[in-house]
């Protein structure tokens, strides 16, 4: 559904260039939601920029639903634009307008008639869950609600593609929660298809199939979020369980990481090795998350025992991912 290739970004800044995106390659496949996460500065807003033109790559392609954007202009612009929904971090509403004028906005550009943009923004209205406030202004609204109104706004356009420039990032934890569970459902329901940028690890957690690592404006990592917090030596796997440092092993002891997923999280796999094995778990660091609609979990550990290479043998055979340290 979208499609960079080789995306270079250079600002100028004065005398100096600043490159923000170097060399960006990524698929978003239809119908998914997908996540590309970094921190301050690495180049998320300029690369969710480029895929509706607020940006022009000074190089690469972007392709979306089949039209390379960054050979589009004037009115053919304007057109592919309004099949790409977009909402943001401030929510971006017009403060003099109400909740059905903010909405009813993008449809009165698109030159919706009066009874057909009536219809279409109360649709909207109870498909993001704001029935009761239509005649609200933005200041009469909570941030969550605020927001609501920003994806009824970018949802007008019946778009394929929704864009969404860190949209939590101002809301609280539950707000964020019920935030994403809205753009889920609308993604199931609607087959729409997400890319959002973040710097939070929950945001990816919580909804995204797919996710992209930019670091300093390169893909430092990318894939199935299943598949990469499986893996023990992956940076999302890292930041989802974090390793404590500076512990000195007991002499003899072995440190392990040990990840697991899905029907294996609910073995008391630590009794096991307790009992068939007589080796002494200690815990150092881990916990057990759900990511999408699987249970994942990765623990820190130390074993100590005669048996430890039995009891290691036997996680290999279980189909645990182990690393001894
Ligand atoms: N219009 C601009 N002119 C010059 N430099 C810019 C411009 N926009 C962004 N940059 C620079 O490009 C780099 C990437 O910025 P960008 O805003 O894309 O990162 P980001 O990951 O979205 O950061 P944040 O999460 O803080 O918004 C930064 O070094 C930034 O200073």
């Amino acid at each position: 559904m979208i499609t960079f290739t080789d995306v270079r970004k250079v600002y100028n800044q004065g005398s100096q260039k600043v490159v923000a995106l170097d060399g960006v390659s990524l698929l978003v496949k239809p119908g998914e939601i997908f996540g590309v996460l970094g921190q301050s500065g690495a180049g998320k807003s300029t690369l969710i920029r480029c895929v509706n033109q607020l940006e022009k790559p000074t190089s690469g392609s972007v392709i979306v639903d089949g039209q390379e954007m960054t050979k589009l202009s004037g009115n053919k612009l304007r057109q592919a634009r309004q099949r790409i929904g977009m909402i943001f971090q401030h929510f971006n509403l017009l403060s003099c307008r109400t909740v059905v004028e903010n909405i009813a906005f993008p449809l009165e550009v698109m030159g919706y008639s009066g009874l057909k943009r009536r219809a279409k923004v109360e649709e909207l209205i109870s498909l993001v869950g704001l029935t009761g406030k239509a005649d609200a202004y933005p200041a009469q609204l909570s941030g969550g609600q605020k927001q609501r109104v920003g994806i009824a706004r970018a949802l007008a356009g019946e778009p394929k593609v929704l864009l969404s420039d860190e949209a939590t990032s101002a809301l609280d934890p539950q707000t964020t929660r019920s935030i994403l569970d809205l753009l889920r459902d609308l993604n199931k329901r609607m087959g729409l298809t997400i890319l959002l940028i973040t710097h939070e690890m929950a945001v990816v957690k919580q909804i995204c199939d797919s996710v992209a690592v930019l670091n300093a404006g390169k893909i430092v990592e990318k894939g199935y979020v299943s598949d990469l917090i499986a893996k023990p030596e992956s940076f999302l796997s890292q930041e989802l369980f974090p390793h404590c440092n500076g512990y000195k092993p007991k002499p003899g002891a072995v440190i392990a990481t040990i990840a697991f997923a899905g029907e294996q999280a609910s073995q008391p796999i630590f009794a096991t090795l307790a009992r068939n094995f007589d080796v002494d778990v200690n815990i150092l660091s881990g916990s057990v998350e759900t990511v999408g609609d699987r249970r994942v979990g990765q623990f820190h550990i130390e074993l100590e025992g005669q048996k430890v290479t039995q009891a290691l043998k036997y996680l290999h055979e279980a189909e645990f991912e182990v690393q001894v340290h």
